[in-house]
């Protein structure tokens, strides 16, 4: 460590314990300083809202680079910008820095400044909860704030995209917590029609509203005694979300076309992929619902952020096939070409990529493609029979998964092609809402206008 490097470097101050640099990123110019701290997730920078520092300057691309700190210190990536990267005169694709040292993207100058003393981080003593792996150094971080949290009846909120094992985190909490012997009940919000989740939630009395011809009791009272995991609590229709608050400060509920108030003794545990701070702004989602869900807030980063995960998540997937596989089993250049892509899926994406190498080794490059590009293409029915019965093959929780996933991607581009790609159609033929259309063609990486 150069004299420099001082005071920006992780320490490890004994096993399960770092200790972290107080960092900033910062535009360095005149007037008051415009900066974000650096802490184990790494900092985008770029012109979309999306990136942690937002620059608003033509040269900049909309995720122009990144800033992270990890064994190697504080590192600056490009990330394939379109002006490049500079330190001083020389563009830069990776470099290791320290702290003062400026950097231009664009026209903008930037450093990385310490700001303070460091702070002490607990980790996980092992890579994995619940079911959920991870051995970068910022899921440690969060796998011990979690078991911490597990422990306590408060809400807790997972942001992250999809795929970045948001439910399986909200199992380990359960499963982690005193509630462990009670049920874990999922309400995915963005798959129940709106009009219907206020019923799902609280249950509804027989004739509360046409259909409802018996009486049904509420996802909040299957989960007494355990935890209810309220999955796209982003989707919640604006009128249910009162209803909410007044049942989680209560800590009672009334179901659909009921006078009664009726206790419930569950914990909360709320997951979404939106930015609901910025839904709050927007006025789309209430600020007392939020404050009163993001008692605990977590933030689960992508996968093409902790990359030093892969081998481990890799493994799990490879062991878990049938018959189990190890790494050797795949070409060489599996690994590098792992390593550089995005997987804008995140763990599910790589699960998917694993189940279908391990099934067609010889895929290569392709086994990343969408699954769309391959099931529309030449031959596709032979490798469709050939993929069919080799499904039998993985564990059955797989196989439903990934014929699901082909199902739903198939569906979804049949629907959109129906409608001309529009999502308002498409969702109304489909008896789902707009979020749930907008989410699936997240997952399956498909636009509206180009199928
Ligand atoms: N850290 C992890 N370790 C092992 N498997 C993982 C991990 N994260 C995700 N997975 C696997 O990826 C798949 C997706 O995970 P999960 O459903 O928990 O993600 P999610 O964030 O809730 O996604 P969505 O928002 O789309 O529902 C699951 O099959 C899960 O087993």
């Amino acid at each position: 460590m150069t004299d420099r490097s001082k005071g920006s470097t992780i320490t490890v101050l004994r096993s399960n314990t770092i200790e972290v640099p107080a960092l900033r990123v910062a535009i360095v110019g005149e007037g008051p300083e415009v900066s974000v701290p650096l802490g184990l997730e790494p900092v985008t920078i770029g012109s979309s809202d999306e990136c942690q520092l937002v620059l608003s300057d033509r040269r900049v691309s909309r995720r122009h680079c990144s800033i992270a700190l990890g064994d190697d210190g504080i590192v600056l990536r490009d990330l394939a910008s379109k002006n490049g990267t500079f330190l001083g005169e020389i563009a830069v694709r990776e470099a290791v820095l320290v702290p003062e040292v400026l950097f231009t993207v664009g026209m903008t100058q930037l450093a990385v400044r310490v700001s303070g003393a460091p702070s002490v981080l607990e980790l996980h003593p092992t890579p994995q909860f619940g079911e959920a792996l991870g051995g970068s150094l910022v899921m440690r971080a969060l796998f011990a704030r979690l078991a911490e949290a597990a422990q306590s009846d408060e809400t807790i909120l997972l942001l992250g995209e999809s795929g970045t094992g948001k439910e399986l985190l909200a199992q380990g909490i359960h499963d982690a917590s005193p509630r462990r012997d009670g049920p874990f009940v999922v309400m995915d919000g963005g798959s129940i029609s709106p009009n219907l989740i206020e019923a799902e939630l609280f249950g509804n009395v027989r004739g509360a509203f046409t259909g409802a011809v018996d009486a049904r009791v509420g996802l909040l009272q299957h989960a007494d005694g355990g935890t209810l995991f309220l999955d796209e609590i982003g989707e919640l229709p604006l009128d249910v979300q009162p209803k909410l608050l007044r049942a989680l400060e209560a800590r009672q509920f009334r179901a659909v076309g009921s006078n009664k108030w009726q206790p419930f003794n569950a914990r909360i545990v709320a997951a979404t992929h939106r930015d609901l701070r910025a839904a709050v702004r927007d006025g789309s989602f209430r600020s007392d619902l939020y404050y009163r869900i993001a008692v605990i807030e977590a933030r689960v980063p992508p996968l093409r952020e902790r990359k030093d995960d892969l081998e481990l998540l890799v493994d799990r997937f490879l062991a878990s096939q049938t018959p189990p596989l190890t790494r050797h089993d795949l070409p060489k250049t599996t690994m590098a070409m792992l390593r550089s892509h995005a997987f804008p899926g995140n763990v599910r994406e790589l699960r998917n990529v694993l189940t279908r190498l391990a099934l067609f080794p010889r895929l290569g490059l392709d086994a990343l493609e969408p699954i769309r590009t391959r099931t529309s293409s030449p031959g596709a029915q032979d490798n469709d029979a050939e993929a069919w019965s080799q499904l039998f093959d993985l564990p059955l929780r797989e196989a439903r998964e990934h014929l699901v996933e082909r199902f739903e991607s198939s569906y979804l581009e049949a629907k959109l092609k129906d409608h001309a790609g529009n999502v308002g159609r498409t969702a109304q033929s489909a008896g789902v809402s707009r979020q749930m259309i907008y989410r699936l063609l997240e997952r399956y990486g498909l636009r509206p206008g180009e199928v």
